[in-house]
């Protein structure tokens, strides 16, 4: 039988965006390499209890805002380590080496330190997703004030809740529209949005989203459940609702997912609410980012990411701040 080690690992993410790395020191397996900090899980341990444990071992300092993100499993030679990787946001202290190890603050984009360990490169691409995803309002808005409010959005200072200003992935979505109306309204948004952190994924259409450069594509439920490979060209998230539904999105190893609906919306009257409980349910060990969808307000980031949530996906509610 293969021996299965829990790990708890913390993402100390710094305001700037920087997150901590540590370099493994001698005498430990994997010597050299860097990761992030924390480890083992003890028996009869909670990963939350491990991961403050490690924190005050490792770097000398007391996690204040800690929320679960994601669990990963990685095979190693001579066992499986399961990774349960919580984002840290506040902390007591400042952080040293009390191991004798290298410490780096690091940008996720461009690592100047390395090798990281190698159960660790889905983990840097799931750094650089946006918090927010943003979904497309123009059947209801109307393009001109669509296009207003989304000119603001890239601009700093318009998310107010959330802290600094912030990139999102923006998702076009129409689906009463001709493939022409979303092809100009694609080629507007990916416009707007040069030079900005915000990308674009393409509800539906792949085939769209190659034609206009969009940066990826996000399968509705029914396409992800066809769909036997992700196109590996393109940033691929899906739609869920269901457990299956996040498991096949999972084997197939996408970027993100969203998961709804949280709460009672507008846009879906007839669906029932999973509410937080079976939504943190459903992630507590899930290996993709996820975003919270259905009746979400910005205000709602901290719950959202209280459970598993990487962020939170918004139609109305986000064009409207
Ligand atoms: N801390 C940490 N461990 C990781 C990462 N990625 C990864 O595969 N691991 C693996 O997860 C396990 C974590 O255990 P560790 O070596 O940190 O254990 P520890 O701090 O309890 O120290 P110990 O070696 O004294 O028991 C190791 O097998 C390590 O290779 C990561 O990013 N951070
Ligand atoms: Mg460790």
């Amino acid at each position: 039988m293969t021996l299965v080690v829990d790990a708890a690992v913390a993402i100390l993410r710094r305001q700037d965006g920087q997150v901590l790395l540590a370099q493994r020191p001698e005498g430990k397996p994997w010597a050299g390499w860097w990761e992030f900090p924390g480890g083992k899980i003890e028996a009869g341990e909670s990963a939350l209890a491990a991961l403050q444990r490690e924190l005050d071992e490792e770097l000398g300092i007391r996690a204040t805002m800690a929320s679960p993100w994601l669990l990963r499993e990685f095979d190693y030679p001579d066992r499986r380590i399961r990774l349960h990787f919580f984002r840290v946001s506040a902390w007591q202290g400042e952080p040293h080496g009390r191991e004798g190890q290298q410490l780096a603050w690091q940008s996720p984009a461009q690592l100047t330190v390395g090798p990281m360990l190698p159960a660790n490169a889905p983990i840097l691409q799931a750094l650089l997703l946006p918090e927010v995803l943003a979904i497309s309002h123009i059947a209801e808005m109307g393009e001109a004030a669509f296009f207003t409010a989304l000119s603001q959005s890239v601009t700093p200072s318009i998310t107010p809740s959330l802290g600094q200003a912030q990139p999102f992935l923006l998702q076009l979505r129409e689906k009463q529209a001709t493939p022409q109306q979303q092809e100009r309204w694609g080629l507007q948004m990916l416009e707007l949005t040069a030079g900005s952190a915000t990308r674009l994924v393409v509800n539906a259409d792949v085939a769209l989203a190659r034609r206009i450069g969009a940066h990826g594509v996000h399968l509705p439920a029914a396409q992800l459940m066809q769909c036997t490979q992700r196109p590996v060209d393109l940033l691929c998230g899906a739609s869920c609702h269901s457990p299956l539904e996040l498991e096949h999105a999972a084997r197939l190893g996408l970027d993100y997912v969203t998961l709804s609906p949280v709460q009672a919306t507008r846009s879906h009257p007839d669906a029932v609410p999973l509410g937080w409980t079976t939504f943190a349910h459903w992630l507590a060990d899930y290996p993709l980012p996820v975003y919270a969808l259905g009746g979400m307000q910005p205000a709602d980031m901290q719950q959202a990411q209280a459970h598993h949530a990487h962020g939170l996906a918004m139609q109305r509610a986000w064009w409207r701040e």
